[in-house]
This record gives C-alpha cells, structure tokens and sequence, in this order.
C-alpha cells in the first residue's frame, strides 16, 4: 500500500523547488524561517550539491535556518560583512489580496523583517491555504515584546481592540523565548482593517520589539495548489 502525501505538505514542497529554482549563481540569499522555508533551503543544498548553482551565500533569518543552512552546505554570512541582499525567499501565515503578510508562526518575525526588507527582491512561498480577505482572520498577530514589559505591553494591546496570549512553549514548561531571549504575545483581532497603521502603532508602544505585519515589502508571492490532484505553482 502507498502512504497517501498530504496535500499541504505537497504543495509547500512544489512552492519551495519553485522558489529555490530562482536563485542564480554568485547571489547572496535571505534565508527565510518556518516549514516552507526549511524545504527551500533544502532545495538550494541539492542545487549546490549537483553543481547546478554556485557561490551563493546565505543569511539566516533564524537558528532554525542558520542551522538548516549548514546542513545543506550554504555558505553563511552575516549582515555586517555585505552591502546589499540580492533575494529572501520566505513563507508566511497569512497574504492578503495586497500582498502584505502576517509572519511569526515560528516566532521569527524579527529578524525575517530585517532580513526581507533588505532584499532587492522578496519572495513569499505559501500554500493556498494562507491567502486570505483580510489580515487577522485566520491567524492572530505575534508580537515580540522585552520579558519585562509582558504585562503594560499586553495592557496596551487590549486597549487597541486585541485579545492577547501568551505563547507558551511545546515540550517546554513556560513562555516561547526568541532567538533575541524575548517573549511572544499572539494577539487576535476581530480584523486588522489598516495593516500599515497596525504595524506602526503596535511597534510604537514601549517594549514591542517587533510584529508580524509585514506592509509593501513583498515582490513577488508565489503559491504552491493541487489542481485535478496535481501540485501546482501560481503567482498571486
Ligand atoms: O516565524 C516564522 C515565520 O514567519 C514563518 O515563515 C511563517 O510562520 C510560515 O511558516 P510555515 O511555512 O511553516 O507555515
């Protein structure tokens, strides 16, 4: 008997070869975070591996992809020792119609925000589950904030209409820590009408480090479907 693939699985693969399929030789790469991601990565080791892509370097958005990125053999680098990012290729938890995101499922949202916008190109790998209306409805916004500030940060949230949440860890008793040693509020909204305006008004209050609105920074989403049990890629 053959095991059935699952169908999100397969079209987060098709998306990722799709994405990775993209770098050229001698670029230097945004190494997104998340399962779309670590596939991606995957996909450009194979790449490196046949000699088919050469002299790439990678900068990791998280340890996850800085840890995946040596196993699959790409070269990394950090922000200090380049001048430009040529491609960040990413996944995310929610597009909408605009191509602005919700991103920070794997509480990396920070330094994927760092890394994304320094890319001359932006490249989102999603599977058709997480295109949406509008932002908010499928996923509640994580928001990175300094342990200390966990309480007048969340007090803050509730006052712009959020219900925030601690997340907590899986396998692990207590919060999500980062890689930056921050805690993560998910906040649900009953709609993020003007997502540029939540962006800048939630990262404006004292102890937010970063959330997970990314506005205008997208080039290019590219969305892995199954059609007629096929496994298809589309730009959105
Ligand atoms: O913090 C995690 C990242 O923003 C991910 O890119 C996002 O959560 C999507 O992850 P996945 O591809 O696993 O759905």
């Amino acid at each position: 008997m053959t095991a059935s693939v699952d169908p999100i699985q397969l079209m987060k693969q098709e998306v990722a070869k799709a994405a990775a399929a993209r770098v050229h030789s001698g670029s230097i790469v945004g190494l997104g975070s998340g399962s779309t991601a670590a596939l991606m990565i995957q996909y450009l080791g194979d790449r490196l591996q046949s000699g088919e892509l050469k002299d790439i370097k990678g900068v990791p958005t998280s340890f996850q992809s800085s840890v995946l990125a040596k196993q699959y053999g790409i070269p990394l680098v950090t922000l200090d020792e380049i001048e430009y990012i040529d491609i960040a290729i990413d996944g995310a938890d929610e597009v909408d119609p605009q191509h602005n995101l919700i991103k920070g499922g794997g509480a990396a949202h920070t330094r994927e925000k760092i890394v994304d916008a320094l890319a001359k190109e932006f490249i989102v790998v999603v599977d058709s589950s997480k295109l949406v209306d509008r932002l908010g409805t499928t996923f509640k916004l994580p928001v990175e904030v300094i342990p200390m500030a966990i309480t007048p940060v969340a007090r803050a949230i509730e006052k712009l209409g959020g219900k925030p949440e601690l997340r907590m860890g899986v396998k692990k008793a207590g919060p999500v820590i980062t890689d930056q040693g921050n805690m993560v509020l998910d906040v649900k909204f009953d709609s993020i009408d003007n997502p540029a305006e939540m962006e800048k008004t939630i990262n404006n209050i004292p102890g937010v480090l970063e959330n997970g609105l990314f506005v205008g920074l997208t080039d290019l989403v590219l969305v892995g479907e199954v059609k007629d049990g096929q496994p298809i890629v589309r730009e959105a």
